[in-house]
């Protein structure tokens, strides 16, 4: 049998729904897929164009970022320790009122770079201008789900909200055969979003069987103002307008109680984990275990690396699994293994991309990882889970794969000029400061 590419010598954790483990294992590409993965031994028949020897490091999928805002890493540490909305209001809407269609895919450039050097094989992007990061991901050679931000007041990229769904659109028609990107419906929240523009988006995702992303119960200043206008929860809320559905995924979800997570629950909506973010803006902690208790999927996501301030899932998941041992008391909570299903193949899940991504299959697509262990701080290695989550920082990450193309190999990008791209982006944000 001929592959294009076998890694050997690895431990390889398939984050398939076994979670086979293989210590000395093998994997082949061929094309944009995976051949094989195995013990060496059942894979010594495989010939190759090219060996990759791991040298004992862990192969694993790439991670799932499933919400962020890439190219708002033009505004890292603008404006910092401050709540939400002041944030939001008094430093960043201004210096977004200012984004071209360049700044933006600038921004997602340099997102793409930070993203590929950190292991994240797939985001899901929410912003202005959403073009721009797609081409920016299509030129990175990354995974993305993109979707143009929908609001009701006036927006930089559309203008009035009618001309932002004939938008969205034309970016469906555009995307829509690309093998790598994806679109989806994308309002902010319930509130920057009337309930009629909510059910809109939400009927254009129905119609094109699209992911309907959204920010949902972020803050209590958020529970507050959604229980004045409607009298209800925002959870609550969008469920009485038919909006949770399998296709929901709802970024942060700090702020929801019994009663909106039955609902999650029920309705097979999943959720956007986000703890830097969440931490940064001292928004709160998401009851991510009552989740998970409950059967509702949820990824990571790192948030925009304004309110991070990276784009780094190696340290978000370490934030995740620590996080949630403070507030319980109880250290046996999200452990390596399920913090690690939760940035792969779950992450996948809330995306709609399981079949194709997130977990090291034969047939599924190659986005795959390689870690090195043969440092002090990797050293020993009990129990690879345990040294990814606990121990492994961005450096460790050698080369990362996607659809079977080496987009950074040897921790060199190959698709995108790092040197170039960050001196643009530092002459870029001279006016913005
Ligand atoms: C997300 S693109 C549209 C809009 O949302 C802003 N934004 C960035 N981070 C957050 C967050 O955590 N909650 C709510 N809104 C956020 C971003 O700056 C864009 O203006
Ligand atoms: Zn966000």
């Amino acid at each position: 049998m001929q592959a294009d590419i076998l890694i050997e010598n690895g431990w390889i954790l398939t984050m398939d729904p076994e979670n086979t483990v293989f210590e000395k294992g093998s994997l082949a590409i061929s094309g944009e897929s995976i051949l094989a993965v195995g013990k060496a031994e059942d894979l010594s028949h495989i010939e190759a164009r090219e060996k990759v020897d791991a040298r004992g490091g862990v192969i694993l999928p790439g991670f799932v970022n499933v919400h962020t805002h890439a190219s708002m890493t033009l505004f890292r540490g603008l404006a910092d320790d401050l709540p939400l909305m002041r944030w939001l209001e008094d430093h960043i809407f201004p210096a977004e009122a200012r984004l071209t269609p360049e700044l933006v895919r600038l921004g997602a450039e340099l997102a793409c770079l930070e993203m590929m050097a950190s292991g994240t094989t797939t985001f899901c992007d929410m912003y202005l201008f959403e073009n721009a990061v797609a081409e920016a991901a299509d030129t990175a050679g990354m995974r993305a789900v993109v979707g143009e931000v929908l609001y009701d007041f006036p927006s930089p990229c559309y203008g009035p909200i009618e001309k932002g769904f004939l938008h969205v659109e034309e970016m469906i028609g555009r995307w829509k055969y690309h093998p790598r990107i994806t679109i989806a419906l994308k309002p902010h929240s319930p509130y920057l979003c009337a309930p009629e523009l909510l059910s809109r988006a939400f009927d254009m995702a129905e119609t094109h069987n699209l992911p309907f992303v959204i920010h949902l119960a972020e803050t209590a200043a958020e529970t507050e103002t959604i229980k004045k206008t409607y009298g209800k929860s925002p959870v609550a809320h969008l469920a009485d307008l038919g909006l949770l559905s399998q296709r929901t995924l709802a970024a942060h979800c700090v702020k929801m109680d019994e009663a909106d997570i039955e609902l999650f629950a029920m309705k097979g909506s999943s959720v956007a984990h986000n703890p830097q973010s969440n931490m940064k803006l001292a928004s709160g902690i998401a009851p991510v275990p009552a989740f998970l208790k409950a059967g509702i999927t949820v990824g990571i996501g790192t948030d925009g690396a304004a309110s991070n301030n990276d784009l780094n899932m190696l340290s978000e998941m370490r934030s995740a699994a620590l996080i949630h041992k403070v507030t319980s008391a109880d250290p046996t909570l999200m452990d390596a293994g399920t913090i690690l299903r939760m940035a792969t193949i779950d992450g996948a899940k809330c995306l709609g991309l399981d079949e194709i991504t997130g977990s090291l299959e034969e047939g599924k697509q190659a986005d795959i990882i390689l870690m090195d262990t043969d440092k002090p701080h990797m050293t020993p290695l009990y129990n690879p889970f345990s040294q990814v989550v606990y121990a492994a920082g961005r450096n460790d990450i050698r080369d990362v794969f996607v659809a079977g193309k080496g987009i950074y190999r040897n921790r060199c990008h190959t698709t995108l000029d790092a040197d170039a791209i960050c001196r643009r982006v530092r002459e870029a944000v001279l006016t913005f400061r």
